[in-house]
């Protein structure tokens, strides 16, 4: 048995009668884990081994503290013999679900995440040798140079996605790493040399991996093995003494049988097959389980983990400090390049919208072509003003796919503490700006002049800015409900919802003074950035121009239009409407923050909230120990 006094940070994991249950109307409380006990330690790579479905995933989610919020977890999770909350920096992850950046190339993307989690200490040299040994190691070297591709086109193959996902998480070498299934979607050769490399960086450190079907090789590699079967334990100890666990309970591997093989088919009850039990009996799996569950309770080996996980849980050992990082602004700068480039290459992000917006100013200019200022063009530049205010502007949303992505990214940076989310609100901001400059100002221009809006230099930057500030208000109100909401679809209806209730009180398809009170009038009117960018524009475009009555032979100065027919309130400048609007975008980028925030906050709350005592959480359901009896 190891030695037990964690040093240089390493990290002793335990868990003891761990249970995990989800709830729904149809089956009340289900229990996904059942009283589970177990621990890593380092230097040893833990495995974590079962059939589909059968919690696998859950335990390690579980215990690397990243369990949803739609589950009740019960039981001791210690780190060092003490309560310590895991993730956001203490530890990696490597998911099941490979979530890249699709434009980047491996290299850049091992790079990027290089300079993001290594610190400022270590020179940009040593950063990309660490990046480059480590792309080597993972048999990346041949891929370095292709795009990930993804959703936008075919890149890597999924295996090399896998390896790449790996890459990104051990460059710093974390002192405790989850990895689920990790050879998922790779050849016996590739998966052998992946976890060849992952057993390799036991030293010193903590290793959990689930695992789906192993060769016997890889099987090798493993130091311990968690066996589950339906939430329970089947088997927890070393990996080299599970054939023997099997042979004593009555289910001997056959000779020339890859053990994992022989592990899973024994206790997969999806497909409910007999299983033999020696040469004459037959039994049914559901049956062999149940033996092989009491027969482990029974064990010694039982008894040795119970006697382990109390012997680490009474060291107070050491309390996990956060790995040592790029800084704020390192990490900012790096985000901000990294996001330019993501947005230079996805044509969805910003090109397709380039494209579709200039389609539509044409439109716009010829259907409002030269305008002039008879009495009927008073509507016209109303109209014009209000499509491009509404229209245009809503026409933002068309990134949110490509946010979407980004966004699925960042959450997986952050949750593995490679940065916070304040570096990826400003570097979202900032790369976004050249981009928005160009959406709004060249088709601006070509719908400005060729309807021939007020002249003159500053009317015309008036005009641009008003729009450039409002598609930067739609993509900040799109971040929040992509905060909020879960899925790239609800958000995209809730996002245009939210917009169009806006656009509704903004004071153009009911004048200001005829909007009902409540709600419309009364807090909507005076929240939405309708109002204010509908008021600039029209204060922009009325304030000095002068209008032919035809019918009473007269000028109709533009003041009295913006008063009486559009009911605008001409006290303060335009400006000031654009510096509202300005204050709105930090509020919301702020309130983006907020919520990114708010999530990391209240998920482990409403987690600890939602933990019950193991009798309360599903009574139906065996505990180990009555195995046993
Ligand atoms: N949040 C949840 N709500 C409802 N059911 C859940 C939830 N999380 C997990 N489950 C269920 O718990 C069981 C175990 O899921 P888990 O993903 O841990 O299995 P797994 O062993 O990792 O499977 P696989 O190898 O196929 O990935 C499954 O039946 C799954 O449907």
């Amino acid at each position: 048995m190891s030695e037990i006094v964690p040093q240089n940070g390493e990290v002793f994991l335990t868990w003891e009668d761990l249970w995990v249950t989800v709830s729904s109307l149809k089956d009340g409380n289900r229990a996904i884990l059942k009283g589970l006990t177990g621990y890593a330690r380092p230097g040893e790579l833990l495995a974590i081994m079962g059939p589909s479905g059968c919690g696998k995933s859950t335990l390690l989610d579980t215990i690397a503290g990243r369990l949803g919020s739609s589950t009740r977890q019960s039981g001791d999770i210690l780190i060092n013999g003490r309560k310590q909350t895991l993730a956001y920096g203490t530890s990696a992850y490597v998911t099941q679900e490979d979530t890249l950046m699709a434009t980047l190339t491996v290299k850049e993307a091992v790079y990027y995440s290089a300079e993001l989690q290594l610190p400022n200490s270590m020179p940009k040299s040593e950063k990309k040798q660490i990046a480059d040994m480590t792309m080597k190691e993972m048999g990346l070297q041949d891929a370095m140079e292709t795009r990930i591709g993804g959703w936008i086109g075919k890149g890597i193959s999924g295996g090399q996605k896998r390896r790449v996902s790996i890459c990104l998480e051990i460059l710093t070498r974390p002192k405790l790493l989850f990895l689920d299934e990790p050879t998922s979607g790779l050849d016996s050769a590739a998966s052998y040399y992946v976890m060849k490399t992952i057993a390799s960086q036991c030293q010193g450190r903590t290793i959990i991996a689930s695992i789906h079907q192993p060769s016997t090789e890889v099987f090798s590699l493993f130091y311990s093995l968690c066996l589950l079967s339906c939430g329970r334990t089947v088997y927890f100890g070393p990996a080299s003494a599970a054939i023997e666990f099997f042979a004593l309970s009555g289910f001997p591997c056959p000779t020339l049988q890859n053990p994992s093989d022989h592990f899973l088919k024994t206790i997969n009850s999806d497909f409910d097959q007999d299983i033999e039990e020696g040469p004459t009996s037959r039994k049914s799996t559901e049956e062999v389980i149940n033996i092989l569950i009491k027969s482990y309770s029974d064990s010694d080996k039982y008894r040795a983990v119970q006697s382990q996980v109390a012997e680490i849980c009474k060291q107070e050992g050491e309390v996990l400090e956060k790995r040592s990082r790029a800084s704020f602004t390192t990490q900012s700068l790096v985000l901000t390049k990294r996001s330019f480039v993501n947005m230079s290459r996805d044509l969805g992000y910003y090109w397709m919208r380039l494209a579709v917006y200039i389609v539509i100013a044409v439109g716009l200019g010829t259907i409002y072509y030269d305008v002039g200022f008879s009495y009927t063009s008073i509507q016209s530049r109303g109209s014009m003003l209000m499509f491009v205010a509404t229209f245009i502007t809503f026409m933002a949303i068309a990134g949110f796919s490509s946010f979407v992505e980004e966004l699925k990214v960042f959450q997986r940076e952050k949750l593995n503490g490679h940065y916070g989310s304040g570096s990826f609100v400003i570097a979202n901001t900032l790369s976004a700006l050249p981009y928005l400059v160009l959406v709004s100002f060249i088709p601006g221009a070509i719908a400005y002049f060729l309807t021939g809006l007020q002249g003159g230099f500053e009317h015309f930057m008036c005009f641009a800015l008003v729009l450039f500030t409002c598609m930067i208000l739609v993509e900040s109100l799109m971040m929040i409900v992509a905060s909020i909401v879960p899925n790239f679809l609800m958000g995209l209806i809730s996002g245009a919802g939210i917009q169009a209730l806006m656009c509704l009180s903004g004071g153009f398809f009911r004048l200001p003074n005829d909007l009902p009170r409540v709600f419309w009038k009364y807090p909507l009117h005076y929240v939405a950035f309708h109002k204010y960018a509908y008021q600039g524009l029209f204060k922009n475009e009325f304030e000095g121009l002068k209008i032919h009555d035809e019918n009473m032979k007269g000028l109709i100065k533009g003041e009295d239009i913006l008063k009486y027919k559009w009911e605008i309130d001409i006290d303060y400048s335009k400006w000031v409407d654009l510096a509202i609007l300005l204050g709105m975008i930090i509020l919301y980028r702020l309130l983006f923050l907020l919520f990114v925030k708010a999530g990391e906050k209240v998920k482990p709350a409403v987690r600890a909230i939602m933990s019950n005592s193991p009798k309360q959480i599903n009574s139906a359901e065996t505990p180990l120990h009555e195995f046993s009896a």
